[in-house]
C-alpha cells in the first residue's frame, strides 16, 4: 500500500440507493450520435471500414470540411420520444448518450463554445430532448462526455512546452465549465460516462481531475462516475497504484466481456457493446459479423451472471432515424425480455459453478436462482452444482410455472434437471427456489451416509 493523494477514495462497492439501482439495471442502451452520422463512414463516395465516429481522424479526410458539418446538421427525422420507446421496448433500464464525442461537437447549446447544435440548422437542445423523453419512459440517463476535444484550440495530446501548459489550463477550465453546465442543465441525469481520457495531457491532471470529480459529486449527490475519468498521481488509470478501482464501477469492458467471475475483482462494471465488430457512430456499410438477437441476449445474461450490466450501442443516422437492423434487434431482445426479464433485472452473481448449458443469476436479496439456458446438452440433463448447505425447494420454467422439475441428486450438492425433449429456438429460464439447510449440508446424499 503506497500513500496516494489522488487514487481511489473508496474500497469496495458503493452501498447507497443510487448505486444499488444502477447495479440492478442489467440491460442498457448506448447511443452514439453526432456529426459523424452525416458521412456515415464514407467520404467522397469512398466507404471506409474504421469506426465511423473517428472518421475526422482518418488520413485523407479534410478536417476543416468535417468541422463545417455543423452547418449541415439538420436531423429532420430526430424524435427522442421514438428513441425512448425503442429503448423501452427492448427492456433497457438506462441509456448512455453522447453529449460531445471526440470531434468536440456539442449536442447541447453550451455557453462555452460556438461548436454546438445551436450553430446548426437544427438549433434545438438535443440533450434536453433525450433526457426528457427517456425520463418520461422511466429510463435513467447517463451522459457520455469525451474529455479529448479535437475542435477546441486549447486541446493538447501532451504538454511539451510552456505554451502547451498555458493552453491546457484554459482547456481544463473549459472542461470543468461544460461538466458543471451539463449537471446544472440536466439535473435528473444519474451519471457521467467519460471517454477520451487516455492522453498524457489529461493523465497528468490527477489533482485537477480528482478535485473536479469531488466537485461534481457534491453538486449531484449520488452521481455515478466510472473508472475511466481520472488517473492517479502516478498516471494509473482504472485501477490506482494500489490496484484499487477508481470511480464507482469498472469501465474497461469495451466490446469485451469478462471470461470468468474472478476477472471482475468483486467490482461493479458495465460492458459496452457494438452490433458490428467496431462501429459506434452510424456507418452506412455494416461489414463483417453483425451480432444476432440471440447472441446479444446471451451477452446480456453472461454479464448479469457476473454482476455487470450489458449496454448495447445504437448509432442513429444523420437524419435522426434509427436503422432498421437496430430496430429489429431491439424488438427481438425486447420480446425475450418481456418473458424472462425477472432473471435479468436486479439480479447478481449467484455463486454457482458455471455450467456449459448457460448462466446462473440470482435475484438480489433473495435465494431465488435463475438458470438462463442457451445450450441444451444431448442428454437433456442440466447439471447444477449448488453452494454447500443449499436445498432446492422448487424448480420450474419461468415462462410456464406449471412445468415443474424434480432435481435428481447425483452427488453431494450436485443435481440433474431432466428436460423433456423439446425444440429450443430461444433461450429459456428455469427458476430454482432454494433455501439454506439448517443442519448437515442439505443434500439427501448426506442423509444416505448417516
Ligand atoms: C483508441 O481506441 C479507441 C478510443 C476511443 C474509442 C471510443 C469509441 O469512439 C466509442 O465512443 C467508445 C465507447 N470509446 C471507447 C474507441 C476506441
Amino acid at each position: 500500500q503506497i500513500t496516494l493523494l489522488h487514487g481511489s477514495h473508496r474500497v469496495g462497492k458503493r452501498s447507497d440507493a443510487a448505486m444499488e439501482k444502477w447495479r440492478g439495471y442489467g440491460l442498457g442502451q448506448f447511443i452514439h450520435w453526432g456529426l459523424y452520422a452525416i458521412p456515415g463512414g464514407a467520404w467522397n463516395g469512398k466507404q471506409y471500414n474504421g469506426a465511423a465516429e473517428w472518421i475526422r481522424s482518418w488520413n485523407g479526410i479534410p478536417k476543416s470540411t468535417y468541422d463545417s458539418l455543423n452547418y449541415s446538421f439538420n436531423p429532420t427525422a430526430f424524435d427522442a420520444k421514438a428513441w425512448a420507446k425503442t429503448a423501452r421496448q427492448m427492456g433497457a433500464k438506462y441509456v448512455t448518450f453522447t453529449t460531445k464525442h471526440h470531434d468536440g461537437f456539442c449536442l447541447w447549446p453550451s455557453k462555452y463554445t460556438k461548436y454546438t447544435v445551436k450553430n446548426s440548422p437544427y438549433k434545438k437542445d438535443i440533450v434536453k430532448a433525450v433526457v426528457d423523453a427517456y425520463d418520461q419512459e422511466g429510463i435513467d440517463v447517463i451522459l457520455y462526455f469525451s474529455v479529448m476535444d479535437w475542435n477546441h484550440p486549447d486541446w493538447r495530446y501532451d504538454l511539451k512546452t510552456k505554451e502547451d501548459s498555458i493552453a491546457f489550463e484554459r482547456f481544463k477550465k473549459f472542461t470543468r465549465n461544460q461538466l458543471i453546465e451539463l449537471l446544472t442543465n440536466y439535473p435528473t441525469v444519474k451519471g457521467l460516462w467519460f471517454d477520451g481520457t487516455w492522453d498524457k495531457s489529461w493523465v497528468k491532471q490527477a489533482a485537477f481531475a480528482d478535485e473536479l470529480e469531488t466537485e461534481m459529486r457534491k453538486l449531484r449527490p449520488g452521481l455515478i462516475i466510472g473508472s475511466r475519468f481520472r488517473a492517479d498521481e502516478n498516471g494509473k488509470r482504472h485501477f490506482d497504484s494500489n490496484g484499487v478501482l477508481m470511480g464507482d464501477y469498472e469501465q474497461g469492458w469495451e466490446r469485451k466481456i469478462p471470461a470468468k467471475i474472478e476477472d471482475v475483482h468483486g467490482n461493479d462494471w458495465d460492458c459496452v457493446m457494438t452490433v458490428p465488430e467496431n462501429q459506434w457512430g452510424y456507418n452506412a456499410a455494416w461489414n463483417g459479423h453483425i451480432k444476432t438477437g440471440n447472441e446479444l441476449i446471451e451477452m446480456t445474461a453472461r454479464c448479469v451472471s457476473m454482476g455487470g450490466n450489458f449496454v448495447l450501442n445504437f448509432g442513429p443516422k444523420g437524419d435522426g432515424s434509427i436503422r432498421q437492423e437496430e430496430i429489429k434487434l431491439a424488438t427481438e431482445i425486447g420480446d425475450w425480455m418481456k418473458i424472462n426479464q425477472e432473471a435479468i433485472y436486479n439480479c447478481e452473481y449467484a455463486g454457482y459453478e458455471k455450467q456449459d448449458w448457460g448462466y446462473f443469476t440470482k435475484k438480489s436479496g433473495t435465494d431465488k436462482i435463475y438458470m438462463v439456458v442457451f445450450n441444451v446438452p444431448v442428454s437433456a440433463a442440466l447439471r447444477i452444482k449448488t453452494p454447500p448447505k443449499t436445498i432446492i425447494k422448487k424448480a420450474y420454467l419461468l415462462a410456464d410455472t406449471q412445468e415443474v422439475f424434480s432435481p435428481e441428486e447425483i452427488s453431494g450438492d450436485e443435481y440433474f434437471l431432466h428436460l423433456k425433449k423439446r425444440e429450443q429456438s430461444k433461450p429459456f429460464v428455469i427458476v430454482l427456489e432454494t433455501a439454506k439447510a439448517e443442519k448437515g449440508n442439505g443434500t439427501k446424499y448426506e442423509k444416505a451416509k448417516i
